[in-house]
């Protein structure tokens, strides 16, 4: 059988406050570090769906992320999280489409984010 030429990686990460530098700062070191902790480029980055929580309205991810120096070319699609009773609050989650196969991808929990997915970071 033919290996799949397409994969995708989770990540989330928590944001201290709602401010628009801590937002783009969040957006940019989540992308950033699940790139690097996967050993991806921005090219092989086919799309990237991003939701944040609705306690952060100060600024848009996309915007964060573009002014970081990245996915000046990417497709990006932002949205709302659901809001879940008990939910953890201030979080920005992203799904990254690859053109890329691997069976080893790791997701990246960071800043607090990890303890919503604990059984990924064993
Ligand atoms: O992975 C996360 O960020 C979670 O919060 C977990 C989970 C899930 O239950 O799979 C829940 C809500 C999100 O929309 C995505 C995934």
């Amino acid at each position: 059988m033919q290996e799949p030429t397409i994969c995708a990686i989770r990540g989330a990460i928590c944001v201290e406050r709602d401010e628009p530098a801590l937002i783009e700062a969040a957006a940019c070191k989540l992308y950033a570090s699940i790139l690097e902790q996967n050993g991806l480029s921005e090219t092989n980055v086919v799309s990237l769906l991003i939701t944040q929580t609705s306690d952060l309205k100060s600024r848009n991810p996309a915007t964060g992320l573009r002014k970081g120096g990245y996915c000046s070319s990417t497709p990006l699609f932002c949205m709302q999280e659901l809001e879940i009773d008990g939910m953890l609050g201030k979080v920005i989650r992203m799904l990254l489409i690859l053109n890329y196969h691997s069976k080893h991808t790791k997701p990246v929990f960071l800043d607090g984010a990890e303890r919503l997915r604990p059984d990924l970071l064993k």
